[in-house]
């Protein structure tokens, strides 16, 4: 048995809302935790693990409503609470969920069936099981180190890039380099701005690459 306890935020099902597994009916792990502080940030309640912000388990087995608080659980408990779902597709996010070892997580998940789908940084180590999906939306000259970024950019199934102007894109294309050819690359225009969605859509149609526009925002769903 393994004595990883994770710290986490919520656990609840939706849609998958963003990049290659869109549209795909998933239950969530949202683990606490991130230094990385980009601005934009759409999930800034994760970002601090304050200790009187500790809850029980049963408490966080429902949406947060944006609430910062967090509640210890190990894989073990975790897989009891996803059982309870119908989703198989299992989304690992944050805050940054690279703060945990997930390998004992995942490889317990792949192995009662379950796919897992990991959401990250790439500003930490990415632990996990090989048979999961990684994407990576890469936090570039923020809090972390660069040749954590190009490893995790190795492991990428997904890259899956927040845009708000050209310059994001440039960026991003000089990290390319360190991706493996079969990786999907998706632009996400950042807080649907429709200059950001306009250059997105345009960049995809010259790259053919795809375009993710955080479907769960426009229909509603958390
Ligand atoms: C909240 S983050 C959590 C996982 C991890 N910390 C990361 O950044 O990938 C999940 C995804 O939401 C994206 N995101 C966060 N805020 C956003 C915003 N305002 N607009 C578009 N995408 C956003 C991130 O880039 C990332 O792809
Ligand atoms: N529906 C839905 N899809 C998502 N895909 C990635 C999300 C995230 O916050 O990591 C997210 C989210 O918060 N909701
Ligand atoms: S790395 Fe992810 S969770 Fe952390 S601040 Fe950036 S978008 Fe938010
Ligand atoms: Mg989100």
């Amino acid at each position: 048995m393994s004595d990883v306890i994770y710290r986490v935020n919520e656990v609840f099902e939706t849609i998958q809302g963003e990049g290659f597994y869109s549209g795909t009916p998933a239950v969530f792990i949202r683990m606490q935790g991130c230094d990385v502080g980009c601005p934009w940030c759409d999930t800034k309640h994760t970002w601090t693990v304050a200790l009187d912000d500790e809850r029980s388990l049963a408490e966080i087995n429902q949406p947060s409503g944006d609430r910062q608080r967090w509640a210890q659980a190990s894989a073990d408990e975790l897989l009891v609470l996803i059982q309870s779902y119908q989703a198989k597709h299992i989304v690992i996010t944050g805050g940054e969920p690279c703060w945990y070892d997930l390998k004992p997580l995942t490889a317990k998940l792949h192995d009662q069936g379950y796919m897992c789908q990991l959401e990250t940084s790439g500003t930490y180590d990415i632990q996990i099981d090989e048979r999961s999906f990684v994407t990576v939306s890469p936090k570039i000259n923020m809090r972390g180190k660069r040749d954590v970024l190009a490893s995790a950019m190795q492991r990428a199934n997904e890259v899956k890039h927040p845009v708000g102007r050209q310059s994001d894109i440039d960026a991003l294309d000089a990290l390319l380099v360190h991706c493996p050819t079969e990786a999907q690359i998706a632009l996400q225009p950042i807080s649907q701005q429709k200059r950001a969605t306009d250059l997105c859509i345009q960049t995809c149609i010259d790259r053919n690459w795809r375009l993710s526009v955080q479907l769960h925002k426009y229909i509603g769903v958390l």
